[in-house]
């Protein structure tokens, strides 16, 4: 059995997600979570003439819901309204997080947990403080989904120079998933030199591609549709590199940095960050390698140097919204 679950699978990214997962040949048992409209979801999306079979569960019905679980991916909680930072849906989104990272200890510890709700880089450090809580954490197994960083980078060079094929083309974004956090590194475009303004305009554009859509969206989310298809491209690739057997996968994604103590130790020492998003490589066992940050350019370690204070500031928070509590 491969069951993959999502939470929050009625919403506006977890229904397009739910439905691009339905057409995995490697999953044997979707199953829907929400705490609202799960059952009608799911009865939809089990007319798919696909392998799996699909589940809903609702609100009261959480621990069958992830019970055996080989992954389980959350997009649940609240999205932006034009104004808002991301940093603005914690105080709803970490409770939400904590209490589904509460069903994972509980009835699937050893799943593959991928975060998406916001912000991502204080949600990641809320499940693994949980996870390590109940004893059950390893950082192999916790992500956090920045690939529509990823995706969006890889499109918006390709408007900037038309000879770039966006399906093709990876660009590693490090860092974290809001603003000044995201770091895309351009400088590693094989055979690309931007000039020093297109760097601005692309390097401005990705940061802020979420309020692209917010604003246009106004009022009514953020981005849905593109971060499912984001959402699934990274979900497909771990159930690839864990049951598929596919080997040398590698996408940027946000993690504890522990999951390769080895290759990130002097990075861990001189910024003394535990979290971050880099280019990861996968195996059986989730995380197999954090590949080694490249050689980046100066334009490249500026926009880092001012990442790093912002990211502590969201991981402490994430982190602490459990170790302080006293609940
Ligand atoms: N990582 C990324 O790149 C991105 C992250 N996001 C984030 O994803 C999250 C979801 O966004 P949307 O799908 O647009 O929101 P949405 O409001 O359309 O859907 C959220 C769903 O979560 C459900 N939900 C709320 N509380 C829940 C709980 N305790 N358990 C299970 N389900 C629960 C709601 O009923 C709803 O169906 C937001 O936090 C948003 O900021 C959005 C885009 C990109
Ligand atoms: O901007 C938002 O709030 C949603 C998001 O994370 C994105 O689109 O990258």
């Amino acid at each position: 059995m491969v069951k993959v679950v999502v939470c929050g699978a009625a919403g506006g990214i977890g229904q397009p997600l739910s439905l691009l997962l339905k057409q995995s040949d490697l999953v044997t048992d979707l199953s829907l979570y929400d705490v609202v409209n799960a059952a009608g979801v799911a009865a939809d999306l089990s007319h798919i003439n696909t392998k799996s079979t699909v589940r809903g569960h609702g609100r009261d019905d959480i621990d069958a819901a992830l019970a055996g679980a080989h992954t389980v991916v959350i997009p649940a909680g609240v999205p932006r309204k034009p104004g808002m930072t991301r940093d603005d849906l914690f105080k709803i989104n970490a409770g939400i997080v904590r209490d589904l990272a509460e069903g994972v200890a509980r009835n699937c510890p050893s799943a593959f947990v991928l975060v998406i709700s916001n912000p991502v880089n204080s949600t990641v450090p809320i499940v693994c403080e949980v996870l390590k809580k109940h004893g059950v954490f390893n950082p192999k197994k916790v992500f956090g989904i920045s690939t529509l960083d990823v995706v969006r980078s890889s499109r918006f060079v390709s408007e900037v120079d038309p000879s770039i094929d966006p399906k093709n083309t990876r660009v590693t974004v490090i860092g974290g998933h809001s603003g000044v956090t995201i770091v895309p590194l351009l400088s590693q475009i094989h055979g690309q030199a931007f000039t020093k303004e297109q760097l601005d305009t692309l390097t401005h554009r990705i940061q802020y591609g979420g309020d692209e859509v917010v604003k246009a969206k106004d009022g009514a989310g953020s981005a849905t549709l593109s971060m499912a298809y984001a959402g699934a491209r990274f979900t497909n690739v771990i159930l690839e590199a864990t049951i598929g057997g596919k080997t040398g996968l590698i996408e940027s994604t946000y993690v504890n940095l522990l999951a390769d103590p080895e290759s990130t130790s002097v990075f861990r020492t001189k910024t003394g960050l535990d979290y971050f998003a880099q280019d990861v490589e996968f195996g059986p066992e989730g995380i197999s390698r954090i590949v080694p940050l490249p050689v980046i350019s100066d334009y490249e370690q500026s926009l880092l140097n001012e990442a790093i204070p912002e990211l502590m500031t969201n991981i402490t928070k994430g982190a602490s919204f459990i170790t302080d509590s006293t609940i």
